[in-house]
């Protein structure tokens, strides 16, 4: 018999237990990027207390414009795009994350942002519930942020590759497509299995109109996962060792 999957409630506390425990290597003066999604979430309001109980100074950059909502209203310091501007540390979900710390992101649309700030930060962390370590990415459908015009031809390119793809929805308007912060389409790719997730991303580089793919390489340089209750850290091919571990940044 499959193991039966986590309750919701169950998740959203392990979401929090993984957000509190990146918050502990938030350091005084830091530059933040704030990721998007209900995990990013919970460090977003866990931060926000921490700047207000006057704990942390910090300046943040969100990656969507409902974490820089979210992070307005908590009053966390914004700073906006600008040259020269990097980050000590992002702080961001994913959909999906294999031993090697490949990323599938996106589920919340917010990949393009997501991917920029991860370019720009000096360490991206990404705080994970229990389903999202997996021994191989491409269960979960591979998001893609497409340009308008250019989305029949995407969707023929996309679906050569195997990708068996599907214009998301809007949740609230189901007759209507999903659109990004950047009023682009979102669009959903069944690969199942992404054996080689270096060689699809190569692909989908090549494919006009195609904004961004959510295949995330070579980015993360540490996850907190949890696990039977307890924070785990995972670095690209080592771990899950209990995060307890370390007392800085692994
Ligand atoms: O990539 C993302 C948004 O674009 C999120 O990080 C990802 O979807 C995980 O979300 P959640 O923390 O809600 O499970």
């Amino acid at each position: 018999m499959l193991p039966s999957a986590p309750h919701p409630n169950q998740l959203d506390q392990e979401k929090k237990l993984a957000a509190a425990a990146a918050l502990r290597w938030v350091q005084d003066g830091m530059v933040l990027g704030l990721g998007t999604g209900s995990t990013a979430a919970h460090f977003i309001s866990l931060l926000g207390e921490a700047v207000r109980n006057g704990q942390l100074r910090v300046q943040a950059t969100a990656t969507s414009q409902a974490s820089e909502a979210q992070a307005r209203e908590l009053g966390i310091p914004l700073l906006q795009p600008r040259r020269g501007l990097r980050f000590d540390l992002t702080i961001d979900g994913a959909d999906e994350l294999d031993p090697q710390l490949r990323l599938i992101k996106g589920g919340g649309g917010a990949l393009l942002r997501e991917k920029v700030l991860a370019n720009a930060s000096d360490y991206l962390l990404i705080i994970a519930d229990s389903t999202k370590l997996v021994p191989q990415l491409g269960q979960f459908p591979l998001p893609l942020e497409v340009v308008p015009f250019a989305l029949p031809w995407v969707l023929d390119a996309v679906a050569e590759l195997g990708g068996a793809p599907v214009l998301r929805p809007d949740r609230r308007n189901p007759q209507e497509p999903a659109r990004s912060d950047q009023g682009n389409l979102l669009v959903d790719c069944h690969f199942n299995q992404i054996p080689d997730p270096a060689q699809v991303a190569a692909q989908l580089k090549t494919i006009p109109g195609l904004v961004e793919h959510g295949l995330f390489l070579g980015l993360a340089r540490a996850a907190l996962v949890v696990q039977s209750e307890q924070v785990m850290a995972v670095r690209p091919g080592i771990g899950p060792v209990p995060a307890t571990s370390f007392t800085q940044l692994p």
